[in-house]
């Protein structure tokens, strides 16, 4: 079902999580990076368009300026996530010009998305970076708004650039291989969930935890991420970034991950369709 999905999917969104990125100490893991860069070319080349969502500003922050870890003051977190950003699509910049592939950066907030004229010029670059055959990057721009680094909503910002480019899936890398019943990290006998068709009932019945090392939001907004992507119509996969040739295996069907479909009678896209003329 998901390497179908995948395989059926033109215009695909990829988030990766802090957790993903990096490796134990905080530092960019560069080995994740290129294999994540081989696989996009490979899809690029099989005529996919593909948009990153990536985090990890704050993390490679860190790792640069070998301090500051700690400091949980807001602006400490914007300054770490202003010179980490620069490293982070600096090492981006390198794995894609192994293939001959441009990126471009896109730093957005949340609330860029609620406003008419600000949609629209995300929408002229995002489209023409596309059509040019350009990666775009996106991440929060920390130093104007701190709801990222807050709550981890760059899932948010994934899921509210899938519907607004109408993508046809979105893939959350994360450090967790998809959705269990409970908490993994907290119990052994955690169940994953292959399959979400109706989330707001699977809600009632599992339990979500906290985050893990360097992420912010945890499943929770990886959930809602997926609802509001659902909502259009879209489907989700929530699925382990630490894998390695992630995107490749999920292709072949070999990986385990987390499905999240619209549920039809809900999803916008059909109400449209049902509303009369
Ligand atoms: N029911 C659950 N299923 C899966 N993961 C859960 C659940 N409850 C809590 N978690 C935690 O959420 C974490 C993923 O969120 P987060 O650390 O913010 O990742 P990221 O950096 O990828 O955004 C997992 O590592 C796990 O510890
Ligand atoms: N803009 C922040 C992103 C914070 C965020 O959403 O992190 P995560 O929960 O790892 O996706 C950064 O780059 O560090």
């Amino acid at each position: 079902m998901i390497s179908t999905l995948i395989e059926n999917s033109k215009k695909i969104v990829i988030k990766i999580g802090s957790n993903t990125l990096a490796n134990e100490d905080g530092s960019i893991n560069k080995q994740f990076l290129k294999e994540l860069s081989d696989q996009v070319a490979g899809f690029v080349t099989k005529g996919k368009q593909i948009v990153l969502v990536s985090s990890g500003a704050r993390i490679a922050g860190v790792a640069t300026i070998g301090k500051w870890m700690r400091k949980e003051d807001m602006h400490y977190k914007q300054a770490l996530c202003a010179i980490g950003q620069v490293e982070l699509m600096d090492a981006y910049r390198k794995v894609f010009a192994a293939h001959q592939i441009h990126v471009g950066q896109m730093l957005l907030t949340r609330d860029d998305f609620s406003d008419g004229s600000r949609t629209l010029n995300i929408r002229n670059t995002l489209f023409t970076l596309l059509d040019e055959g350009v990666v775009p990057i996106i991440n929060e721009n920390d130093t104007v708004s701190v709801e990222e680094i807050r709550i981890g909503d760059n899932d948010t910002l994934a899921a509210l650039t899938t519907n607004l480019w109408n993508a046809d899936l979105l893939i959350l890398f994360s450090d967790i291989d998809g959705l269990y019943n409970k908490n993994p990290n907290e119990y052994q006998d955690a169940e994953l969930i292959e399959k979400v068709e109706d989330l707001d009932r699977l809600l009632e019945t599992i339990e979500v935890g906290n985050t893990s090392d360097f992420g912010t939001g945890g499943i929770v907004t990886k959930l809602e991420a997926a609802k509001k992507v659902n909502s259009y119509g879209i489907p989700m996969i929530l699925a382990s970034g630490k894998k390695q040739r992630i995107l490749d295996r999920l292709l072949e069907g070999s990986e385990k991950a987390t499905l999240f479909l619209p549920n039809q009678k809900n999803s916008i896209k059909d109400q449209i369709k049902r509303t009369p003329k």
